[in-house]
């Protein structure tokens, strides 16, 4: 633990025993338990666990005998949750086929690393239901989609070997997991120390399977340039975002087949369904919930989040083809009675400009209506592939390149997605970053503050900053927000309350149906002006500023803050400065628990000398 905790620990722990709040110890602890000492970020900063496990399948496919065993088996992670254009299902299918083998699709379901990652019930569930309907549809092509609950974590790579050696398998192909190196330290009752992570467990995976005579296949999927495929002049890392931009698009013209889409895959034989051991594979169910991870919302949250890749196209093709709506703030994004202004398979034509896609460039950062795809649970999860997104841009612009430009609804909207394929080069370069580290290492010593009132006020939506407010209270109920609350709420929590980021980051994981690794680290790292091309740390938002901007017409105020449900004009996103004290207090609605002015100069000046109060 030593420098990083005694760092950390030293501003936060003694106050927390003073409160003895154990909940907040708990999550304190727990939070720590996560930061790597700063031996170990360097030891991964110096042989990147992601170029590792790079190397080995390079290696593995140079090895590859074409040995198909009984059956093929693709075991898909809970970032792959489809069957269309997805690369390692359809070199899974395609090899099967040829050698007249049944595909077997292996699902693990692990409490345990659910529970390290802070995943919350929304991002579960909306796996299971997802996993229900891949079953559906592999049901219907004879393929036997197996789903087992597995722990501890750390046999997982032997576990699935063993089911394949039972099935008689000679391959398992998988997309590479998350790209993620957290450490999650837990100590044996020996007193030592042990690291688990899931790139290492996929070179663990390769070797167990070696050693067994199976060969393992692993691709990249996630992303639409794989890590490391790009550097600076330099040959080093991009650690800022334009210029990586312009080294991605030059990549892209290069290479095409980033975005190409996978071929289809093909269906087994029917007898798969009468041959032992696979024809009880067709029987195993999928659980409704893990216990730990039930919803109390899973209504809501089914109604607001249809899972599928039905439901992801269509999502989709609305952002499309469709003008925004306003008051769409409780409802799905499949919500009826979108104008279309585009029909399905249009390249061009007179409603482009005004689609929510060709309008994206301008209306991004309202969060008072539609005006982003909402497509972000359904990439998270992989129920959409991300090389179909760059198609369809270049379909909706008629062009034979990706666009990156700004100045137009669909090439802005490129350099978003742009951002999650860098956010993820970030994380495989610079692996600190998943270890609970700051990227900026300067900032490791910044003293943050520890009051539990103020991150349950903020966790609560009850800052007396309204945007703020809407906000939290809409992620507690929908699981999601929109980019700029996001920021909004990040800066709030880091800059006016000084509380640590890695805290918001947790809860942030833990609420998200889209939660994310690498964009989660990477927008809280952002907004804490800690991490890769942050918001510099005196560019401190001001809340109420940013509430004219994010929210003119008030309406997301005015949803989730009922309490303030009537007020019109600037007295929505600053009532305490813009009412009487007495009509103020007749809203039952909290002051704000911080001055924006004082609290931004302490930033400033915690920023400035890392350490000092
Ligand atoms: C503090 C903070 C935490 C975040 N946590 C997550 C997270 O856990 N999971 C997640 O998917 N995104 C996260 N983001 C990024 C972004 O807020 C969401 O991706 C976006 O709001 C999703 O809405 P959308 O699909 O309508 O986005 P659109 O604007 O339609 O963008 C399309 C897609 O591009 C990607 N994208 C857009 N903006 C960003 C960005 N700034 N960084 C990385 N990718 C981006 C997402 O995959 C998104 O779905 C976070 C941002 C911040 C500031």
């Amino acid at each position: 633990m030593k420098r990083a905790l005694e760092n950390a620990a030293s501003t936060l722990m003694p106050a927390l025993k003073r409160q003895k709040t154990t909940e907040t110890a708990n999550r304190v602890e727990d939070m720590y338990n996560k930061i790597a000492t700063l031996e170990n970020a360097n030891r991964a900063r110096e042989d990147p666990p992601v170029a590792q496990l790079q190397d080995a399948i390079r290696e593995a496919r140079r090895e590859m005998t074409a040995e198909p065993g009984r059956c093929t088996i693709y075991w898909m992670r809970m970032q792959d949750m489809r069957v269309e254009d997805n690369r390692a299902i359809a070199a899974a299918s395609a090899f099967a086929a040829a050698h007249k083998v049944p595909l077997v699709v292996l699902f693990v379901i692990s409490p345990q690393d659910y529970v390290a990652h802070d995943r919350g019930g929304r991002r579960i569930d909306f796996m299971l239901r997802n996993l229900d309907i891949l079953k559906v549809t592999l049901d219907k092509l004879d393929i036997p989609l197996y789903a087992i609950s597995h722990s501890p974590r750390k046999t997982l790579p032997s576990k699935v070997v063993e089911l394949a050696e039972s099935w008689g398998a000679k391959t398992i192909y998988a997309n590479i997991g998350k790209i993620d190196q957290t450490h999650i330290r837990a100590r044996s009752h020996s007193g030592l120390e042990y690291e688990i992570d899931e790139v290492r467990r996929d070179l663990q995976l390769m070797k167990v399977a070696k050693s067994k005579g199976i060969h393992c296949d692993l691709h990249e999927d996630k992303l639409v340039v794989p890590p490391y495929k790009l550097s600076t002049q330099q040959g080093k890392q991009f650690s800022v975002y334009s210029p990586w931009l312009r080294a991605w698009k030059v990549y892209l013209d290069a290479h095409p087949e980033c975005y190409a889409e996978a071929p289809a895959i093909v269906a087994n034989a029917p007898v798969t369904r009468h041959n032992e051991p696979f024809a009880s594979l067709f029987d195993a169910t999928v659980p409704h919930s893990i216990p730990g991870f039930e919803l109390e919302d899973a209504e809501k949250m089914e109604e607001l989040w249809p899972a599928g890749s039905d439901a992801a196209n269509q999502i989709l093709q609305r952002f499309i083809g469709q003008k925004h709506r306003v008051g769409q703030l409780d409802v799905s994004p499949l919500n009826r009675g979108g104008i279309t202004v585009l029909g399905k398979g249009a390249m061009a034509g007179k409603g482009k400009n005004e689609t929510r896609l060709g309008k994206y460039h301008q209306d991004r950062d309202m969060a008072d209506r539609d005006s982003s795809s909402r497509i972000s649970p359904y990439l998270s999860s992989g129920v959409i592939s991300i090389r179909k997104l760059i198609r369809e841009t270049m379909r909706f612009l008629g062009v034979k390149k990706v666009d990156v430009s700004k100045d137009n609804g669909a090439g802005c909207w490129v350099t978003e997605l742009g951002w999650r394929d860098f956010y993820s080069h970030v994380l495989a370069a610079f692996p600190h970053v998943s270890m609970g580290r700051p990227f900026q290492e300067k900032y490791a010593n910044i003293k943050w503050e520890t009051d539990q009132s103020k991150f349950d006020a903020w966790r609560d939506g009850k800052t007396g900053y309204p945007i703020v407010d809407a906000s939290m209270r809409q992620l507690k109920a929908h699981g999601w927000m929109h980019n700029r609350q996001r920021m909004i709420v990040a800066m709030f929590l880091t800059k006016d309350l000084m509380i640590d980021w890695r805290l918001g980051e947790k809860w942030f994981m833990n609420q998200l149906i889209d939660g994310d690794l690498a964009n989660n680290n990477g927008g809280w790292q952002w907004s804490a002006s800690t991490g890769v091309d942050p918001q510099p740390y005196f560019r401190i938002f001001n809340p109420t500023l940013q509430s004219e901007k994010a929210d003119p017409s008030g309406d997301l105020i005015r949803h989730f803050v009922p309490e303030l449900k009537n007020l019109k004009g600037k007295a929505i996103h600053d009532p305490s400065h813009h009412l009487s004290e007495a009509d103020f207090k007749k809203l039952g609605y909290p002051k704000p628990i911080v001055d924006h002015k004082e609290a931004r100069d302490r930033a400033i000046r915690r920023y400035e000398n890392p350490g000092s109060t």
